[in-house]
C-alpha cells in the first residue's frame, strides 16, 4: 500500500472514532442527567446535594473495584509462583514475560529471586531481578546466586532482610552467606547452604595452605575456605563466647598459624585458664599461668616499657627525618581476661584492678602504632567483665555462641546489630564447637576455628624454637644456650658454665661476676648446689627485642 493511501485510511478511521465517542458521550450525559433527576426526586434533596451524593457513590464504587482487582491479582500471582524449597532453588530459574506473539519482548525475570526478595522486602513488589543479570552456580555445600539488584536498591536492603529471605527459602539465617561488592552497591553474592553450617567438619589446613593464605587464617568459612584477617599490624582482637565453646582451641589454632607463617615475633602469654596455652611456653618470651590481677599488672608494665621505648624511637626517626623504624611484632594473649579485672574486695586488690584498667587501655590503644597486638579471650562477655574503655579499643571482634544479644554486643561492639548482614551468635549451634562470628573490617563472617592435633602443634612449636635459636647472632649468650641444650638440661651452675665459656677465674664470686658481664644476664639465683643460669632466662634475654 502506498504511504498516502495509508494516511488517508487512518484519517477516515480517526474521524469515525471521534463521531462514535461524541455520540457515546451524549448518551452518557443524558443517562446521568436522568439518573440524577430520579435520585433528586427519590431523596427529595436539592440539586447540589444530589450531585455530591452521586459523585461520592461513584468514587466509592471505583475504589471497591480497584481493591478487588488488586487482591485478585496478588492471589493469582501467589498461586503461579511457588517458592522453591532449599536446595531446589536453583532449578526454579524460569523465564517470565518471554516475548509473546504480537507484543514487544520483555526481558526475562528471575522468578525465584524476584519472588523471594520481593516478599522479604529487599526489593519492591513491582521490582524484578532480571534473569540475564543472575548467575547461578551449584557448589558442594549449596547454591551460589550472583545478581544485580534493581537500581533503586542496595546490598544493604538484602543484608537487612536475610532472616526473611532465609525463611522464604525454607532455611535459616545461618544457611545464608551474603557477600557484597566494593565496586557496585547493586551487586550481590548470596550462598544458600543445603545443610546447616559446619554439619561436616573440615580438615585443618596444611602448613602450605597456611603459608599461602593472604593474611592470618582464623578458621574455615561455611564453604571450607580459609578465612582470617589481613594482618595483626595495628589491630587487636577480642574473643568472647560462653564456656566450652572453643575459644582456647581457636586461639591455639591462631598461635599455630602465626608460628608457621608470621615470621619473627615475640609472644607474651597470660594463661588465666592455667593450662590453655601451656604448649606454647617454649616459644614465649614470657609465659605466666595465673589468674592473679597482680600478674597482669606486671606483664602490662613490662609491655608498656616496650611501647614507650618504641614511641621514643618513632619520635627520634621523625625528628631526624629518617624512615619510620620497623618493629618486631609482639603478641600479648590473655586467656580468661575477665578474671584480671575482678578484685577480691580488699582495698589493695581494688587498687590493682583499677590500675589494670588504665594500663590495659593504654596498652591496647597505644600499642597499635608500635606493633604490639593484644588478644583477649573471655568466657564472661558481660557488660562489666572487660572494662568498656579497654574493649572499645579492639579492632577485630569475634564471638562464639552466647545466649543473649546483650552479651553478643559486648563482644562484637554496641552497634554491631546495625551493621550490614549481622549474624546473631545466639543462633549458632552450640553443639558444633569452635563456631564464631568474625567481625573484621566491617564484614561479618561465620567461621569455625581450627582444631589442630596436638602433635601438629608440638612440631610447629619445636620447629619455631629451633629456627629462632639458629638465627641468633653468634654471641656468648647463644653459646651458653647451646651448651644447656646439648646437655639436655634447663639449669646449669655458674661453676660449670663459666669455664665452658672460657672464664678461668678461680674465685667463684669473681667468676660469677665475669660470667654475668659476658652474658649480659644476671644469674637465676641460688639453687641447692649453688648459683646458676636457667635456659628459659637465657632464651628470653637472647630473643627479646628490648
Ligand atoms: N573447632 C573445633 N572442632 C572440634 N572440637 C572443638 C573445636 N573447638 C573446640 N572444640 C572442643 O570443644 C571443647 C571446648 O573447647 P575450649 O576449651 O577451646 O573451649 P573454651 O571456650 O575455651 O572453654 P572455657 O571458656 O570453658 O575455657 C574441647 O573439648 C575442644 O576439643
Amino acid at each position: 500500500m502506498e504511504r498516502s493511501e495509508v494516511t488517508k485510511t487512518t484519517k477516515t478511521e480517526t474521524t469515525e472514532d471521534l463521531y462514535g465517542q461524541l455520540a457515546g458521550g451524549i448518551g452518557v450525559l443524558a443517562v446521568a442527567a436522568g439518573a440524577l433527576a430520579a435520585l433528586k426526586n427519590a431523596l427529595g434533596i436539592p440539586w447540589w446535594a444530589t450531585g455530591l451524593v452521586a459523585a461520592g457513590a461513584l468514587v466509592l464504587l471505583g475504589y471497591l473495584a480497584w481493591w478487588a482487582r488488586t487482591r485478585l491479582r496478588r492471589l493469582l500471582s501467589r498461586k503461579e509462583q511457588p517458592v522453591p524449597a532449599a536446595g531446589k532453588a536453583a532449578a526454579a530459574t524460569e523465564d517470565v514475560g518471554e516475548g509473546e506473539e504480537g507484543t514487544e519482548a520483555l526481558p526475562a525475570v528471575h522468578k525465584t529471586l524476584t519472588t523471594v526478595l520481593g516478599r522479604a522486602g529487599a526489593i519492591g513488589r513491582e521490582e524484578v531481578i532480571l534473569d540475564d543479570e543472575v548467575t547461578t552456580q551449584q557448589i558442594d555445600v549449596g547454591t551460589v546466586y550472583e545478581f544485580l539488584l534493581p537500581a533503586s536498591r542496595t546490598a544493604e536492603d538484602v543484608g537487612k532482610n536475610l532472616g526473611s529471605i532465609a525463611s522464604m527459602l525454607g532455611v535459616t539465617r545461618l544457611h545464608l552467606k551474603l557477600e557484597t561488592s566494593r565496586k557496585s552497591e547493586r551487586k550481590v553474592r548470596l550462598l544458600v547452604l543445603k545443610e546447616p553450617p559446619f554439619s561436616e567438619p573440615f580438615p585443618p589446613p596444611t602448613r602450605q595452605e597456611i603459608i599461602d593464605f593472604a593474611g592470618v587464617p582464623l578458621g574455615h568459612d561455611v564453604t571450607g575456605k580459609l578465612v582470617g584477617v589481613p594482618t595483626f599490624d595495628k589491630a587487636s582482637l577480642l574473643i568472647g563466647g560462653m564456656t566450652q565453646m572453643g575459644k582456647t582451641t581457636l586461639v591455639n589454632g591462631l598461635i599455630t598459624c602465626l608460628l608457621i607463617a608470621y615470621g619473627e615475633f615475640d609472644l607474651y602469654l597470660l594463661d588465666g585458664k592455667l593450662c590453655g596455652l601451656t604448649q606454647f611456653q617454649p616459644v614465649a618470651v614470657r609465659y605466666e599461668a595465673s589468674d592473679d590481677p597482680a600478674v597482669l599488672e606486671s606483664m602490662l608494665d613490662q609491655l608498656i616499657v616496650r611501647v614507650d621505648k618504641r614511641y621514643t624511637e618513632m619520635q627520634e626517626a621523625k625528628r631526624n627525618r629518617q624512615p619510620a623504624p620497623v618493629f618486631k611484632p609482639v603478641f600479648f594473649i590473655i586467656d580468661e581476661a575477665a578474671d584480671f579485672y575482678v578484685d577480691d574486695g580488699s582495698k589493695e586488690s581494688q587498687e590493682v584492678v583499677r590500675r589494670n584498667e588504665d594500663k590495659s587501655r593504654k596498652l591496647v590503644s597505644k600499642s597499635l602504632e608500635s606493633g604490639i597486638c593484644t588478644i583477649m579471650l573471655t568466657q564472661r562477655p558481660a557488660n562489666d567483665a572487660i572494662p568498656v574503655k579497654v574493649r572499645d579499643q579492639f579492632l577485630y571482634r569475634m564471638c562464639l555462641y552466647v545466649a543473649a544479644k546483650g552479651t553478643a554486643k559486648v563482644a562484637l561492639g554496641d552497634s554491631y546489630f546495625e551493621t550490614v548482614a549481622p549474624i546473631h551468635p545466639a543462633l549458632l549451634d552450640a553443639s558444633i564447637k569452635g563456631q564464631a562470628v568474625l567481625f573484621a573490617t566491617g564484614v561479618s563472617t561465620l567461621i569455625r576455628g581450627f582444631n589442630f592435633p596436638d602433635k601438629f602443634m608440638w612440631d610447629v612449636v619445636d620447629e619455631f624454637a629451633a629456627n629462632r635459636e639458629q638465627a641468633l647472632p653468634e654471641t656468648p649468650l647463644k653459646q651458653a644456650i647451646s651448651l644447656l641444650r646439648d646437655k639436655g638440661v634447663d639449669f646449669m651452675l655458674t661453676a660449670d658454665l663459666a669455664p665452658a665459656l672460657g672464664i678461668t677465674e678461680s674465685d667463684p664470686a669473681e667468676a660469677g661476676k665475669k660470667l654475668k658481664d659476658l652474658l649480659g644476664v644476671p644469674s637465676a639465683g641460688r639453687s641447692a648446689k649453688g648459683r646458676g643460669y636457667r635456659l628459659a632466662d637465657l632464651m628470653k634475654a637472647a630473643t627479646a627485642e628490648e
